[in-house]
């Protein structure tokens, strides 16, 4: 059995519980079934309106992983202003994915490029492996863009995979967008940089993507996770992810 890769993201958990003024479904106890099912962690996205995961989330999910699960792992996501910093130091997360969202952006669509916006992020970067938090940037599927996430002192990448996602109909498509996921894997490799893997992702997508590439070493999943949960409950549909993934 190999080691878990999947982090289930939990914001649409708290989407749906932010309909009512109710603690219901709990963020805290899915994330506790999804963790004693075999994920190995919880991704939670936090955004400046709060429009589903809340700060206070953020919080007792380290503490729940910190007291319950110390052998798994909280990453958090976020564009590194000054308030989602301070999330970061207080909550010292074991990984955070810095990502260029703008504050009213639906959903993440894109990730960095060096030559224009990369201006906050090697302050952001310093303090959050000064904090012991490791470091991975949001990237787009393309293999020229790993070698400046290592200059500026990133540890690992995310591949931004919704094009590929988006494909699902598309098989044509789908491969091609495979052979440029694969492409900035492999150029993250040889650039010394984890491969992470995120968005869109789903039981039918993920097995040609770990064939290629099975050095990838986390996919945080959320919309694809709670779909299927929504069918299976999350314990089983975690299984169901780490069977896509090879892992049982
Ligand atoms: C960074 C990323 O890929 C996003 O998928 C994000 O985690 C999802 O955010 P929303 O749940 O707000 O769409
Ligand atoms: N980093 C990607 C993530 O956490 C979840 O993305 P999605 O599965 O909700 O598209």
């Amino acid at each position: 059995m190999t080691a878990s890769r999947l982090s289930v993201n939990v914001n649409a958990v708290a989407m749906l519980r932010n309909r009512r003024n109710l603690p219901w479904p709990s963020v805290t106890g899915l994330a506790a079934i999804a963790l004693e099912a075999g994920a190995k962690g919880i991704t939670v996205h936090p955004r400046p309106d709060e429009r589903h995961i809340r700060r206070s989330d953020v919080y007792d999910l380290a503490e729940l992983i910190e007291d319950r699960f110390p052998h798994k792992e909280l990453c958090l996501e976020g564009y590194p202003a000054p308030d989602f910093l301070k999330l970061v130091e207080e909550a010292r997360p074991d990984q955070v994915l810095f990502v260029p969202d703008a504050p009213e952006q639906s959903t993440s669509d894109h990730g960095w490029r060096f030559d224009t916006d990369a201006g906050p992020l090697a302050e952001a970067i310093a303090a959050a492996r000064d904090w012991s938090v490791a470091v991975s940037l949001f990237l787009d599927p393309d293999p020229t863009l790993p070698e400046g996430a290592a200059a500026i002192g990133a540890e690992r990448i995310e591949i931004y995979t919704g094009p590929y996602g988006a494909c699902y109909d598309d098989p044509a498509a789908a491969a091609r967008e495979l052979d440029r996921i694969v492409a900035t894997a492999e150029a993250a490799r040889a650039a010394g940089l984890g491969v992470n893997a995120g968005h869109d992702l789903t039981v039918d997508n993920i097995p040609a993507l770990i064939a290629r590439a099975p050095f990838i070493r986390e996919m945080s999943i959320g919309h694809g996770f709670t779909a299927d949960a929504l069918i299976y409950g999350f314990a089983e549909s975690v299984r169901r992810f780490r069977h896509a993934m090879g892992e049982i």
